[in-house]
């Protein structure tokens, strides 16, 4: 029996991984891609045209960032809807607008025109009954500086650049609003109660709460 069907995860879940930036959704999506044997679905860092210059100058470039992560994560949940399902997939598309779009157009680094055009064409897109959400939110938590040291050791220049307080105002966005998200099962894990880089073999305590949980959840989903 492999784990997927040790700890009774449907073949066709969709599992999303949620949290801030720098906090291990990518060691993640991978950890637990790989003991399931399901799809990645990554958010492709190096071939983003607009993120490097959004980080020189988040006023001149929040609208066309924000549009280009929309397309991007749109066609990425078509895939996963044509393979139907099977997937691990690295940060949700709620976190776009319920974070980043609204932090920017609160900081005024959005313009408030093209924040609501943003937002009117997210909603249309995905807060619709023809959307397929996620089976499970996997919400990654942890203090903030150690968050900050794993940025500062995966150096990313844009991200080691940019003023800590845009780690710590990001970070406090992210407790309020999983506190509040209700569009699909969430289940909270604090980096501090597992190590995948020192203790690989954690992953299967991890799927063993999967399992568990989506099994209690199992009458909300789809
Ligand atoms: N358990 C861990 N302990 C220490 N460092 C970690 C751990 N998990 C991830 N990292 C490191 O932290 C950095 C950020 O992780 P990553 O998975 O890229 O985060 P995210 O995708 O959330 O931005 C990477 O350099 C990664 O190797
Ligand atoms: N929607 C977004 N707006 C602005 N910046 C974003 C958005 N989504 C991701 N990002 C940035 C944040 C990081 O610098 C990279 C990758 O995120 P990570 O959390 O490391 O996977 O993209």
């Amino acid at each position: 029996m492999n784990l997927r069907e040790k700890y009774g995860i449907p073949s066709n879940a969709v599992i999303t991984i949620a949290g801030t930036v720098g906090v291990g959704k990518s060691t993640m999506t991978k950890a637990l891609a790989n003991a399931l044997n399901f799809r990645t679905s990554f958010e492709k860092v190096d071939t983003n045209p607009y993120l490097d210059k959004f980080y020189d100058d988040f006023n001149k470039w929040s609208f066309h960032l924000q549009i280009y992560f929309l397309a991007e994560r749109f066609k990425e949940q078509k895939r996963i809807f044509e393979y139907g399902g099977g997937f691990i997939q690295d940060r949700s598309i709620y976190e776009d607008t319920g974070i980043f779009a609204k932090m920017h157009y609160d900081q005024g680094t959005m313009d408030p025109v093209d924040f609501e055009t943003y937002t009117n064409l997210f909603d249309a897109m995905v807060m619709t009954p023809y959307f397929p959400h996620p089976d499970l939110l996997i919400y990654l938590e942890g203090p903030i500086d150690d968050i900050i040291e794993r940025i500062e050791s995966r150096g990313r220049p844009m991200e080691q650049q940019t003023d800590k307080e845009y780690w710590y105002e990001m970070h406090r966005r992210y407790e309020d609003w999983i506190d509040n998200f209700n569009a699909c099962p969430v289940l909270r894990l604090d980096i501090n109660d597992y190590d995948l880089m020192k203790n690989p073999q954690t992953i299967e305590t991890i799927l063993e709460r999967i399992g568990h949980f989506m099994e209690q959840t199992s009458h909300l989903r789809r």
